[in-house]
């Protein structure tokens, strides 16, 4: 039930931009249903018509008074009954059409929007098929409910009110007799509902695994193929697969089984009403003639009464795929955003120093990661960041635009501490280039201004140039125009990572971070990256994730982590000299180079 009410309130907040859409195909849908509930009254007037006419007709003395136009009068009035009745199902089901597809695409926009809000261990934790599936599976449910449903939902509604009005009307006793069984359809709902919501929130949940899955498999294709893993990776899928089969055919049965259900206590209804009614005819004060009218007329009642539950018991499967989708939506609208303190202050890049005082981490609550790491950089300095994977090297880095924050300890800019900074104000002046970096369909041109979409064409050359890839663009043929994406990248690893650099040199920031990829390129593109590095670096604070030691040789200072916390600190020569740790590897390194 909770679901449900979550799901009401998400609509609900989609919706009520679109309440004067609502409000007139509700009129458009309470007039379509008086026009059905009148129109059998004409039927039977013109039934009753046609007997007098025929009656005088039949009879030389009333002939001549005969006339038909009465009867033709109320033959047009029941045509224009049905024809307002389709013609305002018709209107209606355009707005709500309308507003469904807004209103979803309202949805899209905001989830969107919530993802670029969101903090990065969200995308840390959970897998980019599960995500996609949010945009598509979740959101293509709730469109397909709406369109599907919204409409039935609210003609089902017309027609139970207007049924309950009616028998309100004709007899008071016998109406409550049609609702006596109400309860008990309602606890079996109920109870149907509830199993039925968890099966299909299990259904979109194995979805999202499976998707999750796929996309890695699609990902990671050439390592399989590499490493003959097909079968292995199919079985995986299998497995998944086998999950999504079986939660969907337990969610169709709980659903599924609602319908027939309520079509038993229809019947039961009718019974009810029948030996109630006749109870009535054999005891009551009332006629026998009128009490045999009157349960006539309330049978009819007693099955029109779960119609407009059975019809909406009969889209049951797809309004609980909508709530489940709202409920998947509505965890990732409830995630925490990124902290952005108010009115933060602008840092006006590094003037004399960063800090990185006696900080703690832990991505996992009681599995700390980093335990009382410091580090001083002066402005302009070169810090190399060196350990075994794991250490935490690019833990720091991630703690130094605020990807996360740390748990005891700060990080501060000239004593200030980055928490207190405006959020973008902060990551403008932190430059990163990542070790996998990213392309984004468009340009190269675009791609390389992706930091400062306004950059003049002079600026983007400069950079590349500066990164050393302006050549191997000239050498395109379209050049700076010619499109990429990162699928269908026209560039190598270590191109790409010259892409990188050239994006980050453009943005001209005042901390630059370099995850350091030099391991997987030739040894022509890993001079050409140093030299861009070199370029990239000067006369800016930098933190360089090191991988090949001969990378850093120069830097001011080399900080060598371990398992999560500093075990030598110094240049290159005094590292050396104290023959420890890092005097090790990088002895151990000049032997393979
Ligand atoms: N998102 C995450 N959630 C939980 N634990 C994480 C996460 N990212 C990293 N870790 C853990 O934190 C520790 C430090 O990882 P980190 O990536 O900082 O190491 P690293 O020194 O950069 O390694 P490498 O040289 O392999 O890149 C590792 O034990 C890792 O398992």
């Amino acid at each position: 039930m909770s679901d449900l009410r979550n799901a009401g309130r998400y609509y609900w907040h989609y919706l009520k931009k679109y309440w004067r859409g609502f409000i007139i195909s509700t009129l458009l849908i309470a007039f379509s249903t008086w026009c059905i509930v009148v129109a059998p009254t004409y039927l039977g007037r013109a039934v009753e018509q046609l007997t007098t006419y025929l009656g005088q007709w039949t009879n030389p003395a009333t002939r001549a008074q005969a006339s038909l136009s009465p009867f033709n009068h109320t033959l047009v009035i029941y045509v224009l009954l049905y024809v307002g009745d389709a013609t305002t199902i018709f209107i209606a089901s355009l707005i709500l059409a309308r507003v469904t597809a807004y209103s979803t695409g309202t949805m899209r926009v905001g989830l969107f929007r919530k993802m670029q809000r969101m903090q990065v261990k969200y995308f840390d934790t959970h897998s980019d098929g599960d995500i996609l599936a949010r945009f598509t599976s979740d959101l293509d449910n709730i469109f397909n409910a709406m369109n599907q449903a919204l409409l039935e939902v609210l003609l089902a509604v017309a027609q139970f009110v207007g049924l309950l009005i009616v028998m309100f009307n004709q007899n008071v006793t016998m109406a409550w007799v049609t609702m006596a069984s109400t309860p008990v359809a309602l606890v079996i709902a109920a109870l149907v509902m509830r199993k039925a919501g968890t099966a299909v929130n299990q259904q979109q949940d194995d979805i999202g695994r499976l998707n999750g899955y796929i996309n890695e498999q699609i990902t990671g294709q050439k390592v399989l193929i590499t490493n003959g893993l097909q079968q292995d990776s199919f079985r995986g899928f299998e497995t998944y697969n086998n999950q999504v089969r079986k939660s969907a055919l337990t969610g169709q049965i709980w659903s599924g089984i609602l319908n027939p259900l309520m079509q038993g206590m229809s019947l039961l209804n009718t019974a009810i009403v029948i030996f109630f009614g006749s109870w009535l005819a054999l005891n009551g004060s009332l006629s026998k003639g009128a009490a045999l009218a009157l349960v006539v007329v309330f049978v009819n009642y007693a099955q029109q009464y779960y119609q407009p539950i059975m019809s909406l018991t009969s889209l049951y499967g797809m309004i609980q795929l909508a709530i489940t989708g709202a409920r998947r939506i509505d965890e990732v609208r409830n995630q925490p955003d990124e902290v952005n303190p108010v009115a933060g202050s602008h840092p006006d890049g590094i003037q004399h120093e960063l800090k990185i005082d006696q900080v703690h981490f832990s991505y996992l609550p009681g599995k700390e990661i980093l335990h009382g790491v410091t580090i001083d950089v002066q402005r302009g300095e070169m810090v190399a960041l060196v350990g075994p994977t794991g250490s935490g090297k690019t833990t720091v880095m991630n703690l130094l635009n605020r990807f996360y924050d740390v748990d005891q300890g700060q990080i501060s800019f000239d004593g200030t501490d980055i928490r207190t900074f405006d959020l973008n104000a902060l990551r403008q002046n932190v430059g990163i280039v990542l070790q996998e970096p990213q392309l984004f369909t468009g340009t190269i041109a675009d791609n390389i201004r992706y930091g400062d979409p306004a950059a003049s064409m002079d600026r983007v050359i400069d950079a590349a140039k500066q990164a050393n890839i302006h050549d191997f663009i000239e050498s395109l043929p379209d050049r700076y125009l010619t499109r990429v994406s990162d699928e269908q990248s026209i560039f190598s690893a270590g191109q790409k990572q010259l892409m990188s650099i050239a994006r980050t040199i453009l943005t001209n920031p005042r901390l630059l971070i370099l995850d350091e990829a030099t391991s997987n390129v030739d040894t022509v593109t890993e001079a050409k990256i140093q030299a861009a590095m070199d370029n990239v670096i000067q006369g800016r604070t930098s933190f360089v994730i090191a991988h090949r030691l001969k990378t850093i040789l120069n830097a001011d200072k080399i900080v060598v982590l371990k398992s999560g916390r500093i075990i030598e600190q110094g240049t290159h020569a005094e590292l050396l000299a104290e023959n420890g740790f890092y005097a090790e590897l990088y002895r151990n390194q000049m032997v393979f180079d």
